[in-house]
């Protein structure tokens, strides 16, 4: 074990932040074309505000911090809460981030912080507008690379209107929670006989976790436990935004999962999880959150969704489309009597956005990366190696033009 180091976990070779690097720059590429702006939020926020308001981390899982003045702080636990509590706009709002959340589970006590690269829609509150959501999810999806990959679609109404008609209490809640997620029919129905609810709740809290799959025959289930007019709203708010995915063109990409449940007690609406073949944990989640801005003063009606990138990196990896590339563009050999016209040959071509590396040829160093040219300066020559092929050339102006005709040409 090594001294002092806290976690092995994070991904700290150059192969993979190379491959982090692409990532963000697909995210922002594509985050952009649906008109998102890029924000941050500051990595320290207070303690108190957490405590506040409801629906937010679990509080346990929050990292906190004390600051030189005695006041309690956390490292951002999530994005979504301060930007629903930042957000002023009166008119239709996008924003995207890439940021560091930090968050530590009794599970995962290794795992602290997680890169997420996220939208947030502000005062919007249509289908519409969670269909497009979703479909700038699948689109960046895409965009990586993946083909084999689900979003599963869910509400969270669904499950808040049965259980609010069971009348749990919060641990029988918690349980019941995990049973849906996990899909425990063996536990579930024990459990909920012990609570004797109405024989018609019963079977309609039983059933959730089968309410899973091909969107036509989990609307057609659904439509036998609707109980009342709020679950039946519920149940069209899904056929309905389902409907704009299909004209969308991306009905393949989704599954209906009514047992869905995320990780936020703050969503209000439409939820959501992406997955990909291989990986056991979603790799985005998002939703509707209309009632989050409320506790800060301000309703707005709003939907977003994060990716977790490390969980995308690892995929990537996993899949054999991790980046090899750890060569350069060029090296420069030089004689101590050269070093003049080499150095500033070397800040020429640099200025012209090629990677150089400089050796002096008496250098021990063998170790070199491997270039896609070779430059010598001797006291007899000026050499551009490319491919076996070996090119003189008489100034350094012309090297620059050389070795860019090259770089034009691949
Ligand atoms: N902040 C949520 C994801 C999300 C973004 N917007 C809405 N939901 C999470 O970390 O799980």
């Amino acid at each position: 074990m090594q001294k002092y180091v806290l976690s092995q976990n994070k991904n700290s070779n150059v192969e993979d932040f190379q491959m982090r690097e692409q990532l963000i720059t697909t995210f922002k590429n594509r985050f952009t074309t649906y008109g998102y702006k890029q924000v941050r939020t500051s990595t320290f926020e207070q303690y108190d505000m957490y405590g506040s308001i409801t629906g937010t981390v679990n509080k346990d899982e929050m990292i906190k911090v004390i600051d030189t003045s005695g006041k309690v702080l956390v490292l951002r636990p999530d994005v979504t809460i301060p930007l629903a509590r930042m957000n002023t706009a009166t008119t239709n709002q996008r924003l995207f981030y890439v940021l560091d959340v930090f968050r530590q589970s009794i599970e995962q006590i290794d795992q602290k912080e997680s890169t997420q690269a996220g939208v947030e829609l502000f005062g919007d509150n249509s289908l519409e507008a969670d269909a497009e959501v979703i479909v700038l999810a699948i689109h960046t999806l895409r965009d990586l690379g993946f083909t084999n990959f689900k979003i599963e679609l869910g509400h969270a109404g669904f499950f808040k209107e049965l259980v609010q008609q069971a009348d749990l209490n919060q641990s029988q809640l918690e349980t019941l929670k995990t049973y849906i997620h996990s899909k425990n029919l063996v536990e579930i129905e024990p459990f909920l006989n012990e609570l004797r609810l109405a024989d018609d709740l019963r079977n309609a809290i039983q059933l959730i976790p089968m309410m899973y799959g091909n969107p036509g025959d989990v609307i057609t289930q659904a439509k036998q436990i609707i109980l009342n007019a709020s679950m039946q709203q519920v149940l069209q708010n899904i056929i309905d935004v389902y409907d704009v995915l299909v004209d969308y063109g991306v009905a393949d990409s989704i599954v209906l999962n009514l047992g869905l449940i995320n990780n936020m007690d703050y969503y209000s609406g439409i939820i959501f999880q992406g997955f990909l073949d291989n990986v056991g944990k979603p790799v985005l989640m998002g939703g509707r959150y209309d009632h989050l801005g409320k506790q800060f003063g301000k309703a707005t009606p709003a939907i977003g969704f994060a990716f977790e990138v490390d969980y995308l990196v690892h995929a990537l990896n996993q899949q054999g489309k991790a980046i090899v590339e750890s060569g350069i563009d060029l090296i420069i050999n030089y004689d101590k009597a050269k070093q003049k016209v080499a150095l500033e040959s070397a800040y020429q071509l640099r200025n012209e956005g090629l990677q150089v590396l400089t050796y002096l040829f008496d250098e021990k160093d063998t170790n070199r990366p491997p270039s896609t040219y070779i430059v010598n300066y001797t006291n007899d020559e000026q050499q551009l190696i490319i491919e076996n092929k070996t090119i003189t050339f008489a100034s350094v102006n012309e090297l620059v033009s050389q070795c860019l005709a090259v770089k034009e040409a691949k």
